[in-house]
């Protein structure tokens, strides 16, 4: 029985598993490996993993005792051999630090398997353009309610406000009270003046999610100075959409912390969210669902909802209300919708 368990712990990746304080005999475990270095993924590629520590760079695989855990961009793991990153050298990922967040891209016809893209991202900016392309209500929802479902702080960024008045928009999720701001060209550039983005971004770990066309390589052109994200549609040289890699990648900022680009994510897969867990992010309206009946999920026609009879003494806000429940109602639409 004590064996089942701990192999389905190695199952879930964990190879920090320690025993328990000298019960068993340290010769049935693992190597605990403390002389592992700590480092940080960037980037992934075909089973190679782009980690940095101390301000360099160093390729690694992972070990063959991780088993199948995933490693994904944003993870904090444990470095082992020629951690020198001199080319040619690889070193072995032989842990993965406990994820504080993550991120799970919705399955889609490329690849039927929910996956996480990122680790222990602490911020989730979603990019909509004002205009050109329209802005995409019902996928700004749905980012929204994957990242309070994920623990993470999103942040509304509307681009191209050179473009419309980002006034309408801005109105529409006010009474979310999410964090907005708002990017343009910068006069006579083709660079992305980006305002107060960057004090959003100090020291956090920023996943960016927009789809095509919105100014999401623009905008991290302009925050990562040297990123060189081709921007445009098409690629010149090859003539072909610049889609190539479909795997986020994260990006040092000048003044600390992290924006990971997500090229891949085209949507959320929202099925597994819970209401119980989403309502947490309104603390307001949280503390008005104490009485409701159990199994209530808080949606409109929910009978003897407490929100309702919160509404009806004043006691919460209709437009926040109605907000959140637009929230909780893009769990069921089509992914792509
Ligand atoms: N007018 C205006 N155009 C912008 C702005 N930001 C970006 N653009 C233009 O919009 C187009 C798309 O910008 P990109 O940065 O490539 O968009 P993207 O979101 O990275 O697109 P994908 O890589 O396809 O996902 C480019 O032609 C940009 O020059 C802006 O603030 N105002
Ligand atoms: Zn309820």
């Amino acid at each position: 029985m004590a064996r089942r368990t701990a192999a389905s712990s190695y199952d879930e990746g964990d190879v920090r598993v320690r025993p328990g304080r000298g019960s068993r005999p340290r010769s049935k475990l693992r190597p605990a490996h403390t002389d592992a270095t700590p480092a940080l993924v960037i980037a992934v590629d075909r089973g190679r993993y782009t980690c940095v520590l101390d301000g360099r760079t160093v390729t690694a695989m992972t070990a063959r005792e991780l088993g199948r855990k995933a490693v994904v961009v944003g993870d904090r793991v444990g470095l082992v051999g020629d951690v020198s990153g001199a080319p040619g050298t690889l070193a072995r990922i032989v842990r993965v630090e406990e994820r504080a967040t993550v991120l799970r891209r919705t399955a889609d016809d490329d690849d039927p398997v929910e996956r996480i893209i990122v680790a222990n991202a602490d911020q989730l900016m979603i990019v909509t353009a004002v205009a050109d392309p329209e802005p995409r209500p019902r996928l700004i929802d749905r980012a929204l309610v994957a990242a309070f479902d994920a623990g993470i702080e999103p942040l509304l960024c509307l681009t191209k406000a050179d473009l419309a008045d980002p006034g309408p928009l801005l109105a529409a999720y006010a009474p979310l009270q999410v964090p907005a701001v708002v990017t343009r060209l910068a006069p006579g550039s083709s660079g992305a003046d980006v305002g107060d983005v960057l004090q959003h971004l100090r020291d956090r770990v920023t996943v960016l999610v927009g789809h095509s066309g919105v100014g999401k390589s623009t905008l991290v052109n302009a925050v990562v100075p040297g990123a060189d994200r081709a921007t445009g549609r098409v690629n010149v040289v090859t003539g072909r959409g610049r889609h190539t890699s479909t795997s986020a990648v994260a990006l040092a900022l000048p003044d600390g912390g992290w924006v990971i680009d997500t090229p891949g994510i085209r949507s959320f897969g929202l099925a597994h969210v819970d209401p119980d867990r989403l309502i947490l992010a309104f603390p307001d309206l949280a503390a008005e669902t104490e009485d409701c009946p159990r199994g209530c999920t808080h949606a409109d026609g929910e009978p003897e909802c407490g929100l309702d009879a919160a509404l009806a003494a004043g006691r919460v806000d209709a437009d926040r209300l109605a907000s959140y429940r637009r929230l909780l109602a893009s769990r069921d639409r089509q992914a792509g919708d």
